[in-house]
């Protein structure tokens, strides 16, 4: 059986099991469990702390799990990203009050306050600056008003809780993160089972990128019209009982799709419809 390893609670916990229940795995229903077998899909589920993931991964006691790229690095553990998720995602950013500093070489003497000390001391020692660290748990926006460090660094979404702490971004961004798949050195990617399991993580995010377009076009037109949808790997052109027509179907990224039915429409094109994807495989 493969053991992967799931969040069981914050920003990566509920897109992950969406996702995971998109590629038709089993997952649980009630909050509390802890594991889960599925066993027609030879998969054992287990619930973990997102922060504990890597570790686990790393030590080879499960074969691959979900998690924040943020969270990887931070823990040092000697794991591997396979695949980007596309949720879950944020920037690391160095904050302070206005006017302590603006970069990071100039925090020599200083003390930042952070939940990630695996990121941020590695990132210090790049910059050779000479600075301590205080590991806080969260909040650690507080930790300035309190006195307890000059700067924080921090996962950063909308900037908001930031603003509203009289704190301004410093600094280039040390870190961008989202949720990936990750793999102890031990797990060999290419076994049967791992496979399976990336290809159908995969097919989720094309089926959520991609919708499927449908359009009838004069045949002296469809050359132009599929270099508009030239598809993954190429088009279909069908003949239509009129033999100056052609149906063309092909899939589109969604985030595309208006602005190129409006170029089909100008090149002639009629009956232009997309419908979502259900699931694939690439
Ligand atoms: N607004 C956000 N707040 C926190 N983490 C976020 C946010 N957006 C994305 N993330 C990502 O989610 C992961 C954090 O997971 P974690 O379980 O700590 O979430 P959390 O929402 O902070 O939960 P907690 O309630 O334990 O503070 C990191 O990879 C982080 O980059
Ligand atoms: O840029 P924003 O959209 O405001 O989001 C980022 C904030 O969200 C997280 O805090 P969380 O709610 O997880 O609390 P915590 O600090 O106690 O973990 C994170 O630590 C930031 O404080
Ligand atoms: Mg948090």
């Amino acid at each position: 059986m493969l053991r992967i390893a799931v969040p069981n609670k914050g920003s990566l916990s509920e897109p992950a099991s969406a996702m995971l229940h998109e590629a038709g795995y089993q997952q649980r229903k009630d909050r509390r469990e802890l594991v889960l077998v599925d066993a027609a899909n030879e998969v054992e589920f287990f619930f973990l702390r997102p922060r504990d993931i890597a570790v686990y991964v790393g030590s080879g006691k499960l074969d691959i799990g979900i998690t924040g790229r943020d969270l990887l690095l931070d823990s040092g553990a000697e794991a591997d990203e396979i695949l980007q998720l596309g949720f879950a995602g944020s920037t690391f950013r160095y904050a302070t009050r206005p006017g302590t500093a603006q970069h990071v070489t100039d925090f020599g003497g200083m003390t930042v306050a952070t939940s990630f000390p695996g990121l941020v001391r590695a990132h210090l020692v790049e910059h050779a600056v000479d600075a301590s660290v205080v590991r806080l748990d969260g909040a650690v926006e507080t930790a300035i008003q309190l006195g307890v460090a000059e700067i924080i660094a921090d996962v950063v979404e909308t900037g908001t809780t930031l603003r509203n702490a009289g704190l301004e971004i410093i600094s280039d961004p040390i870190l961008l993160s989202e949720a990936v798949v990750i793999r102890g050195r031990g797990t060999d990617v290419e076994a049967p089972k791992v496979k399976q399991f990336l290809r159908r993580m995969h097919g989720v995010l094309v089926a959520r990128r991609y919708v499927m377009m449908d359009y009838d076009i004069r045949a002296e037109h469809v050359e132009q019209a599929v270099r508009l949808t030239p598809g993954l790997e190429s088009p279909t052109v069908s003949p239509l009982h009129d033999k100056g027509w052609v149906a063309v179907r092909s899939m589109v990224p969604s985030s595309e799709a208006q602005r190129i039915m409006d170029d089909l429409y100008d090149l002639g094109a009629r009956a232009i419809l997309t419908t979502n994807i259900h699931a694939c495989r690439i």
